[in-house]
């Protein structure tokens, strides 16, 4: 019979910490073996079960002594956190799962490297919905030309989100801008005030909403002359988040080193 994946779980007290917390402990194959919050957490040294985990276990904020005894880490936190959390991974070939979003391209290079020690899975959005919205978002703008159909990302978020776009927001822009066969960065228009002038051809365009409490929602909007397309995910329940992470620490265990994407561990990923 093989052993449990011992998980330690980083952010303990956020949202997702929370939910990863409650779910981990229901799903066979998985044991929560560390809570960890940052350093002067006032959670620092309280029971894991006031936040969902399982009675007993300390939460704790040295992440270098709690990963000497886990195969895998789960992190919904902040890109600084991301970053030197992968770096302590590498060293020890662990899983890492990264939800967090937000990180700059000076943070994903450090991911990059530090992929070649651990087992990383990353990305904006861990829910089976979304990462099958983002396969029809690709498919739909290679079928649709720029010269007809331009696309547009909304997204609507709760009032205490910190990084716009979000991370599935960009994630559902990389993936139009894989089917239209052009680099995200040179067509995104993020934000727009003021003058802008039309809309450039091509443009993959971006717009943000914040408030109350919504968990996450995200339209692709494919706009043409005389007809619009859709294809909207609304995210309900954390949940489908935390599954997704649960999931995919189970899968990066079998693999090599190296980064993976959901689509990957979804077996959504288009062959090469
Ligand atoms: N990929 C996906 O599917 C999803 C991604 N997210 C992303 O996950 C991230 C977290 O979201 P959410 O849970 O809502 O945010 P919260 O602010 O509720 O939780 C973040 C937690 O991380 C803690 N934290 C911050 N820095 C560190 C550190 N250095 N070490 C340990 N813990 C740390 C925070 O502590 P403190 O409060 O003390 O600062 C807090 O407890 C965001 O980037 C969000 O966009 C969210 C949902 C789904
Ligand atoms: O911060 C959140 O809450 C969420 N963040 C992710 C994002 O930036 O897309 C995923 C989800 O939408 C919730």
């Amino acid at each position: 019979m093989s052993e449990d994946l011992r998980l330690a779980i980083l952010g303990a007290g956020g949202r997702m910490g929370r939910t990863l917390l409650h779910l981990a402990g229901e799903t066979p194959g998985l044991r929560v073996a560390a809570a960890l919050e940052r350093e002067g957490s006032e959670l620092a040294g309280t029971d894991a079960a006031g936040l969902g985990g399982p009675p007993g276990l300390r939460v704790e904020t040295d992440a270098g002594a709690a990963l000497e005894r886990v195969d895998a880490v789960i992190d919904f936190t902040a890109p600084a956190a991301s970053v030197a959390i992968a770096a302590l991974a590498a060293r020890r070939g662990l899983v890492h799962v990264i939800g967090t979003t937000g990180c700059t391209p000076g943070d994903d290079a450090r991911i990059v490297e530090a992929a070649a020690g651990a087992r990383i899975v990353k990305s904006g959005n861990m829910s089976l919905g979304v990462n099958l919205l983002a396969v029809l978002l690709e498919e739909a703008a290679r079928a649709l030309p720029a010269e007809l159909f331009d696309i547009e990302i909304l997204e609507m978020h709760h009032r205490h989100k910190v990084d716009a776009p979000s991370g599935t927001a960009l994630l559902l822009g990389q993936a139009a801008a894989q089917g239209r066969g052009v680099d995200l960065d040179g067509t995104s228009v993020r934000v727009r005030d003021g003058h802008t002038g039309a809309r450039p051809q091509g443009a993959i365009g971006f717009a943000t909403l914040r408030g109350g409490s919504v968990v996450g929602e995200h339209a692709a909007i494919l706009a043409g002359e005389g007809e619009r397309i859709e294809l909207t995910h609304r995210a309900e329940d954390r949940a489908i988040f935390a599954r997704g992470a649960l999931r995919a620490a189970t899968w990066a265990a079998s693999q090599p080193p190296g980064l993976y994407s959901m689509r990957d561990v979804l077996g959504l990923a288009r062959p090469a």
